[in-house]
């Protein structure tokens, strides 16, 4: 899984792995640089627009350098736009400087006064990790012209002026692309940072992940690479017991569809059996629209000890809260709470303490700040949910892009996977659908959390190609099983 280190880490990292590797830093560089224009080539192929590279004095500068290069020597027209005499820049900047081919134009500016093409496209290399104030002066001056524009916006690492783990102060490029080095950095996660960032791409630069275990390590970005490993293997002899048998609770009266949703969704990740207990008025559409699920009429429920895991709270509704402290009572394995159930959970903090050990919350938004209370940005949420996680020993899922999990261990999982798409209705039913499929099936509750959020983001992905917009939850639940042949879990 790749490590999020800080804004402050990357130089140590850098530092260390060019001693360990005997490279220069210039090579690190070069690498940074060729795997930017990998991508860049494949966007860009035959392009005749011009290309406008703005270079910092530091080392973003110096990969924009590189790129500059190695763009016009494909035959791209390339012009480099600096602010700084190269007596007060970074030494691979210099070196990349002296490097450049004799067709780069080359634009000293001290006041930002260059004409620039609307139709051409531009790579902000000002400042990457390295930015330790608010943009100003000429550099200010160059982001706000360049915000103006309607080029091709690409931005090195990160957009410039955005602070590597921290939130924005005053301007900063926006980019319609990032192309992010070795692994996201940490504010590039933040939704406030959203429209600065534009689609994110991470590329690799070559460190192995196994050289930054050297380095604290409390974020993780989660990869397909990482989801085999996590995922449980069955064999021919396996039955639809080893599947597990899960009970959803929800769809109290007129809110059927949350829980037929995530029993939908559950069968489609696998479960063996699928056991539904919602109100008697539920049972007609449940039939129609899951005959593959089981109805259990709640008078009639005996035994928790039946099942392997238990999700609940899509459709639950106002229910008492000693009902949902009996179930809490009577099942002591990781279970999965989602929507009203985690509703019930803010209003009746009392109930933090029958929470069996392990178990799963997933709320949105809106339900964590209930739970937690308001929090002013991101970076703040995030804290919180990290010391809800480890104070109560829980895994809480937050919601949104970039879903968060966070660890009783203090550790933050960022999903990779999803898109606009699926904000729509039911969505979160589904997940909590696909959670309990897989803590049912065996999983450890992290392993489920895991390829449960990046499973639900990958079936958004799919089900978008051919919906767009129109997604809907069924459409993410149909896509489901399109996943796991994609990543070759059988
Ligand atoms: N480790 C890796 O993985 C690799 C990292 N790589 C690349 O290196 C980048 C980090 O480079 P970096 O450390 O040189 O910092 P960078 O962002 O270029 O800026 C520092 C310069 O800006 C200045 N300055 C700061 N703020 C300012 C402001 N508001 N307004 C004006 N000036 C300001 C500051 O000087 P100061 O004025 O503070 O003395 C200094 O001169 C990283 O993002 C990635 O792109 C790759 O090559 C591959 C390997
Ligand atoms: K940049």
């Amino acid at each position: 899984m790749l490590s999020i280190l800080s804004g402050n880490q990357v130089a140590k990292l850098d530092k260390a792995y060019i001693q360990s590797e005997n490279i220069s830093s210039w090579e690190l560089m070069e690498r940074a640089a060729l795997s930017f224009v990998r991508d860049f080539f494949k966007r860009f192929q035959n392009s005749k627009k011009k290309i406008f590279v703005f270079v910092g004095p530091g080392n973003n500068g110096g990969d924009g350098l590189a790129i500059a290069r190695l763009i016009a020597d494909r035959g791209y027209k390339v012009s480099v736009i600096t602010f700084s005499e190269k007596e007060k820049c970074s030494k691979d900047y210099v070196i990349n400087f002296e490097k450049l081919p004799e067709n780069t134009g080359v634009i000293l500016e001290k006041d930002f006064n260059y004409e620039l093409a609307e139709d051409g496209i531009v790579i902000d290399a000002l400042f990457g990790v390295g930015i330790n104030r608010p943009l100003e002066g000429v550099f200010l001056k160059a982001v706000k012209r360049l915000n103006e524009l309607h080029a091709n916006k690409i931005a090195v690492d990160i957009p410039s002026g955005l602070p590597a783990d921290e939130l924005v102060e005053g301007e900063a490029f926006l980019a319609e692309l990032t192309v992010s080095f070795q692994f996201p950095k940490f504010s590039l996660l933040f939704p406030e940072h959203a429209k600065y960032i534009g689609e994110l791409l991470v590329a690799s630069i070559g460190i192995p992940e196994d050289f930054l275990m050297k380095f604290e390590r409390r974020r993780f970005f989660m990869q397909e690479s990482d989801m085999l490993p996590r995922h449980k293997k069955f064999h021919a002899f396996s039955h639809k017991g080893d599947f597990g048998r899960i009970l959803l609770i929800g769809g109290r009266r007129g809110k059927a569809g949350a829980i037929i949703l995530s029993a939908r969704a559950a069968l489609r990740t696998g479960s063996g059996l699928v056991h539904v207990w919602a109100d008697d008025s539920a049972v007609i559409p449940l039939h129609n629209n899951c005959i593959e699920a089981m109805y259990l009429d709640g008078e009639k429920l005996v035994s928790m000890d039946d099942f392997d895991a238990l999700g609940i709270g899509p459709g639950l509704g106002q229910v008492d809260v000693s009902e949902l402290e009996g179930i809490l009572k009577s099942f002591r394995k990781p279970l999965v709470l989602d929507a009203d159930a985690l509703n019930l959970l803010s209003e009746n903090p009392q109930l933090w303490a029958n929470l069996p050990e392990n178990s799963i919350l997933t709320p949105h938004l809106k339900e964590f700040e209930r739970i937690s209370g308001k929090a002013k940005n991101q970076m703040e949420r995030l804290e919180k949910a990290r010391s809800l996680a480890s104070d109560n020993k829980v895994y809480l899922v937050l919601k949104g892009a970039f879903t968060c999990v966070s660890a009783p261990d203090g550790t933050q999982y960022f999903n990779s996977t999803g898109n606009k798409h699926m904000a729509t209705a039911g969505s979160g039913d589904v997940l909590t659908g696909m959670l309990t499929a897989m803590l049912g099936q065996g999983y450890s509750p992290l392993d489920a959390c895991l390829c449960a959020v990046f499973h639900h983001g990958l079936a958004g992905q799919v089900a978008s190609k051919t919906k767009g917009r129109g997604t809907i939850a069924s459409d993410i639940i149909e896509s489901i099983p399109q996943t796991f042949l994609d990543l070759g879990i059988d």
